[in-house]
């Protein structure tokens, strides 16, 4: 067995308890969001309309689907890339290699479909089988995380993650012990991080807009907005698939039951809310305020994409033109700090503008109901908290040159509020 850290890490998600009460939280949260989306009220604070039985949730042929959904996806990672990254150094000096070939898979994904779809196949079924799909999801990403951490127990300490081997197994199997658990060159956790839950994701959104024609003739423009504001963020992280090994995710973060489920289930079955209250509570929207809400969307996208690729390309190379020009605060490390462009506006541009989108998915669905909002309060938490925790990881890292950036650019996400 794999001995502990010498330097344990502080616990996070208020430790055992907190890790015991979200890996029960956070699907019976999915599947409220699931029943509740398809009930008349749709509310989200309300009781769910029916606990539905055994019979409703599990079926043999919705785990057969995901388990080729996965196999399909894991098919297509191994294909040959048009680029192999390098990631971030490791404790032991060594660099892991990953395929960069996110975009392509996407892209096949299509093909396959479009050439299913012209062959009969019924796509728009596929809405109906919301409930036992997530419950499939959610059975194997148990299942997947119990693996993982059983993995875990026989690799070397070097491979552990800072966070994820407390000693507490309970906190160890939510945040995941083994930084980036590989077989051979597979890496199980930048594969579920990009692949089978962002294109299942708009799989889902596309099935519930067939499903749309079906009942009514042709899509609605909301289901229009919608589909295709997500399914420009899922072509984005793809198109940019290498900026995913800067994240805390990949760097930071062990693979457990948090990145599994939130990979595997939470991100296809929950970030689809609005389509699915679309397909049971069609909204009118006019030409004007769909042109509104797509500013809106273009506007958080320019800044999200913006501010993520100014870090990228300064991390990359800070010599490069396009960002040599940017005033940069030294670190002890020898790594410098932005101070100025995207930034210097706050510490976190990218969260900004990921959360003027998140507004945009939601403005489609009118303002008469409170769930197709959820996505908006959760990412909020979410990044408040991941905003945190990253906070927390650069003191740690750059000691006195963060507090500097702190004072230089006092706010944290929201300018002049937060
Ligand atoms: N849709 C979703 O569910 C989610 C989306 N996201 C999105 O993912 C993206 C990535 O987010 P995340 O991984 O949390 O974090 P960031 O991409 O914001 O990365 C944070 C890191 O950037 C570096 N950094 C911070 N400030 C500066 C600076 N001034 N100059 C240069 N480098 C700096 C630090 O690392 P270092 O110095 O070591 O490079 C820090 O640890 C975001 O756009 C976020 O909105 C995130 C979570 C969920
Ligand atoms: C509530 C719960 C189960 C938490 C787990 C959190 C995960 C759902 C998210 C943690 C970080 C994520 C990222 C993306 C999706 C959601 C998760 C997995 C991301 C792939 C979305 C697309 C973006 O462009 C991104 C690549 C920057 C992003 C990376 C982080």
């Amino acid at each position: 067995m794999a001995p502990l850290q010498g330097s344990r890490a502080p616990m996070e998600f208020g430790g055992p308890l907190g890790a015991a009460a979200l890996m029960l939280l956070l699907p019976a949260t999915m599947f409220h969001l699931l029943l509740v989306a398809r009930s008349g009220s749709a509310r989200l604070l309300g009781p769910p309309p029916y606990l539905p039985g055994l019979e409703a949730l599990w079926s043999p042929w919705a785990l057969l689907l995901c388990l080729t959904w996965l196999g399909l996806q894991a098919a297509l990672y191994l294909l040959p890339a048009r680029k192999v990254a390098e990631g971030q150094e490791l404790k032991d000096k060594s660099r892991l290699r990953y395929p960069i070939n996110g975009f392509q898979a996407l892209v096949l994904t299509a093909l396959l479909l479009g050439l299913g779809m012209s062959a009969g196949l019924p796509l728009g079924a596929l809405s109906e089988m919301l409930l036992p799909l997530a419950f499939a999801a959610t059975l194997i990403a148990f299942i997947f995380s119990l693996l993982l951490y059983l993995k875990s127990l026989v690799v070397p300490a070097f491979a552990l993650a800072p966070g994820g081997n407390s000693g507490n197994p309970i906190y160890d199997f939510f945040l995941g012990r083994e930084l980036n658990p590989r077989i051979c060159s597979f890496d199980f956790k930048y594969f579920c991080e990009l692949r089978p839950g962002l294109i299942g994701w708009v799989l889902i959104n596309l099935a519930l807009m067939m499903q749309e024609v079906e009942l009514r003739g042709s899509p609605s423009l909301a289901m229009w907005l919608v589909n295709g504001f997500q399914l420009l963020y899922v072509g984005d992280a793809l198109w940019h698939e290498e900026a995913v090994l800067t994240t805390m995710d990949i760097i930071h973060d062990g693979f457990g039951f948090m990145l599994a489920f939130g990979d595997l289930a939470w991100v296809p079955f929950t970030y689809s809310l609005q389509a699915q209250f679309l397909l049971y509570h069609p909204q009118p929207l006019g030409l004007p305020m769909a042109s509104v809400i797509c500013l809106i969307n273009a506007v958080g996208y320019y800044i999200f994409r913006g501010a993520n690729s100014q870090k990228n390309t300064f991390r990359k190379n800070p010599s490069d033109p396009r960002v040599a020009d940017l005033e940069t605060i030294s670190t002890a490390t020898g790594r410098q700090l932005l101070v100025s462009g995207w930034w210097g506006m706050v510490r976190h541009p990218n969260y900004l503008g990921d959360l003027i989108m998140a507004l945009a998915w939601s403005l489609p669905c009118g303002v008469s109901h409170l769930l197709p909002y959820f996505y908006l309060l959760y990412f909020t938490a979410l990044l408040v908290h991941r905003e945190a925790r990253d906070e927390q990881q650069c003191l740690q890292k750059y000691g006195l040159a963060w507090h500097e950036y702190c004072r230089r650019v006092p706010y944290r996400i929201m300018p002049y509020i937060y």
